[in-house]
């Protein structure tokens, strides 16, 4: 090969930048730069977990967060919601008519709300709406890209990267199902708003014998909004959306702090007991944990093992994160959630030690329980706590305050930075 006539000679003094020296220099110039980078890269990322029981609210916190530092990606996920909403109000009334089938089947004479009159008046409402509860197998199997759940367990739930699959597909269009589900639904407002507001479905929920989901109210409440064809889920609707996680879903958002920008990665993770084990590769290097724990929920029942009180499944949880060695020093923060339900459930004289013996004799008051139930925590970190120096950051909440809930994430963030930047020094 020759040298082309106008390029550059290199001096007889210049080295050769070929020599296997300088390529090996080269190289170590080029990885001390990569680790450098990395080191830079660790030093801006803060990792966070979000355990705790299903229906916790690990999500909806997610979604604060996202409300709080990444609103726009909020705003451009709206219309994905749309399927879901409808989702939760097929599945309310599927499970009302369940439970009306049911009371209806053992009714006695004299009991003024099943009288043979309403009996046929609630009939006629559940043949129209009955198509609409056909579609809910249909519904869940499109919210969830028609991958079913392990252990055949039915339900619609969300998984990583499910609204960019929503997206791509329809952008603002609405899936198949979903159209024709949306188009139900208008046709059968009235005939909803009937059975939700019949005195004898308000008496069985009063009861108890109804049993929806927590949200199922707040949607049957304004669901004359929601059928209109141009709805579009507001914030509070998102937050109020109840699918079940998947597996674990991360979200990244870059929070500026002091200056400078952090890139939070957010572990948002299925509760369920059947999805524990797939936290375990999550844990090494996080620098903290948001543990919540309901604590409306003392006269739930593990939907996965229904002998299983729910808050003593919290305990558990939490007292076998507490004593894993590898979140010795993690930054641990303790949300005792659902506040605003367990006011309502006392409002409503149930009562505590019906599911909880030990709660014995106190009063029957938002203070007494949430003191007990702050003790019982409280107590299971300070016995699995071998790290003396481990804090408990604890925070009673209602993920429906936003006001208050944004006021407290701010506050975790910073205590969650400031033992980021104690920690990366050791990187
Ligand atoms: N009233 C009330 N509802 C809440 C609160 N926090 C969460 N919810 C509702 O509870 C339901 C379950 O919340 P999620 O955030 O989906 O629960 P999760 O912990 O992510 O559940 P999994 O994904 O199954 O592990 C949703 O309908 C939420 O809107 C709260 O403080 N008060
Ligand atoms: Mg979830």
């Amino acid at each position: 090969m020759s040298t082309p006539p106008h390029a550059p000679r290199r001096p007889a003094s210049a080295p050769n930048l070929s020599t296997p020296e300088i390529i090996s220099q080269r190289i170590d110039e080029e990885l001390r730069k990569e680790a450098a980078l990395l080191k830079e890269r660790k030093r801006k990322e803060v990792k966070v977990l979000l355990l705790g029981q299903a229906e916790s609210g690990k999500s909806t916190l997610q979604k604060h967060f996202q409300l709080l530092y990444a609103q726009g990606t909020l705003d451009s996920e709206r219309p994905s919601w749309r399927p879901a909403v409808y989702f939760n109000i097929i599945k309310a009334v599927r499970m009302i008519l369940a439970e009306l089938d049911f009371e209806f089947a053992s009714r006695t004479p004299g009991n003024e709300f099943t009288t043979d009159d309403i009996v046929q008046d609630l009939s006629n409402v559940r043949t129209a709406l009955l198509p609409l509860v056909a579609m809910e197998d249909a519904l869940a199997s499109e919210i969830n890209g028609g991958v079913s759940i392990p252990g055949g367990r039915s339900g619609a739930y969300v998984r990583s990267g499910w609204q960019t699959m929503l997206d791509q597909k329809a952008s603002l269009k609405l899936p198949e199902t979903a159209t024709v589900a949306a188009q139900t639904l208008s046709r059968v407002a009235n005939e909803i708003k009937l059975l939700w507001k019949h005195p004898t479905v308000q008496h069985y929920i009063e009861e108890r014998k109804i049993r929806v989901e927590e949200s199922a109210e707040f949607f049957l409440d304004q669901i004359h909004r929601i059928t209109q064809p141009d709805y579009m889920p507001t914030t509070d609707d998102i937050l109020r959306v109840r699918l079940r996680t998947l597996g674990v879903i991360e979200h990244n958002f870059s929070v500026l702090m002091g200056g400078t920008s952090y890139n939070w990665r957010l572990f948002d993770v299925g509760g369920a007991r059947g999805q524990r084990q797939a936290w375990v590769p999550y844990f090494d290097d996080a620098i903290s944990i948001i543990f919540l724990a309901p604590i409306s929920a003392f006269d739930q029942y593990l939907e996965e093992d229904t002998k299983i009180n729910r808050i003593d499944d919290s305990l558990q949880l939490f007292t076998a994160i507490c004593s894993n060695k590898i979140f010795e020093k993690v930054h641990l923060v303790l949300m005792l959630n659902k506040t605003d339900l367990l006011r309502q459930k006392l409002a409503a004289d149930v009562k505590i030690k019906r599911y909880i013996t030990s709660y014995g004799n106190r009063p029957n008051t938002y203070e007494a329980a949430a003191s007990y139930f702050r003790q019982h925590f409280t107590h299971a970190h300070k016995k699995n706590t071998t790290e003396s120096s481990r804090h408990l950051y604890l925070h009673f909440t209602s993920m429906l305050d936003t006001q208050t809930i944004q006021r407290i994430i701010s506050d975790v963030g910073e205590g969650i930075l400031q033992k980021h930047v104690s920690q990366v020094g050791l990187i």
